[in-house]
């Protein structure tokens, strides 16, 4: 009898029809890295994903739809976006999120390890870091999150550093900072109209979809008195997980890792960035601070490069603004 061809295995993407996932699959499938998703399109939206990629519509708590999806789809590895993002209201319904970032993540940590899986890419936050002073933030800074969005995701963290020596599992933990942008290809973006996220609310108020673009606090210890993040373009950080998964199947150690430029914007520069490449201005007033909003969040973002050779192609802010706009006007007003 002839030998079949190995059927090539899968990587299976929790939370593929959302925001960041959606682009991670279209990265994938651009580098033709065969996948397979679960969303419950709680927040995802299935025109997200890539028509390559079967869908399965689901909860990732499910042990049962894990076991099954593993197991018929030849999953070697697993990227782990599905969640909770929202940290106000993290405040106001610990346990929902606990339940949803935390207690699934244990049922997929465990399915991995009842059927063999033994590499995993988590999505992580900056928020792990809490309100910290340091300036760049490296990934040696003391984690001390200040809100259960944030705790939520270093007990994912700590399970996976836990699982690693016990049972073999290594796995790739990306700290995001400020995800912004989207696909330059126009395929996917950031869909959810009430999204908080600085770009998203600036392009829809511009577009006229919000009444106008409220900027919290200008009284900071800044050069401009509002607040600098470190902004990543979805694009450059969906890469960073092609090449995590690719450092994983090389066989490569269990990392942490920043996901940054390891430069600064302030809240007044990305305003006057979307008008520079829209020639209009956007409609926006001062407001007080937000509350648990730290002046400075920006990735000491070395590591990224040296470990996986990272290297951002989009990291213009007037790209990524541009991107999102581009995307922002594409979508139903
Ligand atoms: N957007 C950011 O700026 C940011 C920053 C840091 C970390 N992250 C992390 O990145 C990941 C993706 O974020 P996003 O911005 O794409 O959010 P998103 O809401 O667009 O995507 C989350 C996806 O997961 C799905 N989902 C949620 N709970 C699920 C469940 N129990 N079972 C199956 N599917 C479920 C949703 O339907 C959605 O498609 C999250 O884990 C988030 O914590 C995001
Ligand atoms: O309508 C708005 C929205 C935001 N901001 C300001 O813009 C900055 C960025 O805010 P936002 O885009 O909401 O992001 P962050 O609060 O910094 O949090 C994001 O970035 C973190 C990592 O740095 C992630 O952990 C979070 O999930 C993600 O939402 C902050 O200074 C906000 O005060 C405004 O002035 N007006």
């Amino acid at each position: 009898m002839l030998d079949q061809p190995a059927a090539p295995r899968r990587v299976l993407v929790t939370g593929g029809a959302g925001y960041i996932g959606s682009h991670v699959l279209h990265a994938l499938t651009d580098a033709g890295i065969p996948a397979v998703t679960i969303d419950n399109l709680s927040t995802g939206r299935r025109a997200a994903v890539p028509e390559a990629v079967p869908l399965v519509e689901g909860d990732v708590g499910s042990a049962d739809l894990l076991e099954q999806v593993i197991r018929g789809h030849g999953v070697d590895a697993v990227m782990h976006f599905a969640g909770s993002i929202v940290v106000p209201e993290s405040v106001e319904k610990p346990l929902a999120y606990y339940r949803n970032n935390t207690v699934n993540s244990l049922t997929l940590l465990d399915a991995c390890v009842r059927l063999g899986v033994d590499k995993v890419v988590f999505s992580s936050t900056a928020a792990v870091y809490g309100a910290t002073d340091r300036v760049p933030i490296d990934e040696e800074t003391p984690t001390a999150p200040i809100n259960p969005y944030g705790a939520s995701k270093l007990m994912t963290e700590q399970m996976l550093r836990d699982a690693g020596p016990a049972h073999g599992l290594r796995s790739v933990i990306l700290r995001y900072f400020n995800v912004a942008g989207a696909d330059p290809a126009g395929r996917t973006g950031q869909a959810t109209p009430t999204a908080t996220h600085l770009i998203k609310v600036a392009c829809q108020a511009l577009l006229g979809r919000r009444p106008a673009l409220s900027i919290f606090g200008t009284d900071y210890p800044t050069p401009d008195g509002t607040c600098i993040r470190d902004y990543i373009h979805v694009s450059d950080l969906a890469e960073a997980h092609v090449l995590a998964l690719l450092h994983l199947r090389r066989g490569g150690e269990s990392l942490t890792l920043n996901c940054g430029y390891g430069r600064g914007a302030s809240v007044l520069e990305v305003v006057r960035t979307l008008e520079e490449v829209s020639g209009e201005k956007v409609p926006a007033t001062f407001a007080d601070r937000r509350a648990g909003d730290p002046p400075q969040l920006v990735a000491g973002a070395d590591r990224i490069r040296e470990r996986l050779g990272w290297v951002p192609k989009h990291d213009r802010l007037d790209e990524i603004v541009r991107s999102a706009l581009a995307w922002e006007r594409s979508l139903p007003g």
